[in-house]
């Protein structure tokens, strides 16, 4: 509690009453009470608990020690790429990939006044959408844990030419001026969460597609990559991402994160992974789920 701006503490607390009175009802979200994730969690379900959390790691032990159902995590976004290491958050979690939530991400730049902007405080990833929109106007970005955290911080500090960049809720919120809405660079602004669970879930019934993710790391041998992903072809499965990220001092490209169509269970998914197990060092299921939006 103590790690948000004063502005933020007190609903912080009521949130956190609310989730310790129903836990079953509560998704645990990073960022501060009007962020892009606390949206997230009321549009996936509009009845929950959002419990703010001031870390990843946070949102991830409130779901393993039992203070929440779920988390729900913002893992890419379309104008500015990666959001959260879901890589490095999610193997150790012990937490389920259960669904997936897209959400229109809307930036607006609030101050405590009518002094001219200089700075514009926000998530990296905001300042990021928002990157021409600053730039044409001089604004210097300045990087902070969450939108609306930022959001609560200028109120706290009232310095004249300090702005946040934050959901039209966060100026609601901390009783900010708003100086100009929908700053993103792009209409098709939208942000990919992933909502994780201690268990895991069938898909529900729904017209797309099921998706499953996993992480693996191929040998690193000649070709093992093209030979890991041989099984996919010849099985007809469609892989909809394929991400390898950085982990450890090797700095050899071996470890990846891949969405595909179809689960576990399903005969040509399971020759697919029997291939991809045979050419990697190891492969960890993360989860199946519905397609929340076809991927085109
Ligand atoms: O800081 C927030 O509002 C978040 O929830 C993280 C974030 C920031 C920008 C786009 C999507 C999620």
């Amino acid at each position: 509690m103590e790690n948000y701006p004063a502005p933020a503490r007190v609903i912080v607390a009521d949130l956190a009453a609310k989730a310790a009175a129903d836990p079953s009802r509560a998704i645990a979200y990073q960022g501060a009470p009007g962020a892009n994730s606390h949206l997230a969690a009321l549009g996936y379900a509009p009845d929950c608990v959002p419990l703010p959390c001031f870390a990843f790691e946070d949102a991830i032990d409130a779901v393993r020690n039992g203070q929440a159902a779920r988390a729900i995590i913002p893992i890419e976004n379309s104008l500015h790429g990666r959001v959260a290491d879901m890589h490095f958050l999610l193997p150790e979690s012990g937490l389920h990939i259960i669904d997936e939530y897209f959400l229109r991400i809307r930036h607006c730049l609030m101050a405590v006044d009518d002094t001219p902007v200089k700075s514009a405080i926000s998530h990296p990833q905001a300042l990021g959408q928002c990157r021409h929109y600053l730039r044409e106007r001089g604004i210097q970005p300045v990087a902070y844990a969450d939108t609306a955290g930022a959001a609560a911080l200028v109120a706290e500090s009232r310095k004249p030419g300090d702005g946040a960049v934050a959901p039209y809720l966060a100026a609601e919120l901390y009783g900010l001026k708003l100086v100009a809405e929908n700053i993103e660079d792009s209409d098709d602004n939208m942000t990919r969460f992933l909502v994780l669970s201690r268990e895991p879930k069938m898909p529900e019934p729904g017209a797309g597609p099921v998706m499953t993710t996993f992480l693996f790391e191929v040998k690193n041998v000649p070709a093992a990559l093209y030979k890991a992903m041989g099984g996919f072809a010849t099985n007809g499965v469609n892989m909809t991402k394929l991400e390898s990220y950085q982990r450890g001092a090797s700095f050899a490209a071996t470890e990846f994160f891949c969405d595909i169509e179809g689960m576990p269970g399903d005969p040509a998914v399971d020759r697919a992974l029997a291939e991809l197990e045979f050419h990697s060092k190891w492969v960890r299921m993360l989860g199946s789920y519905r397609q929340a939006r076809p991927r085109t």
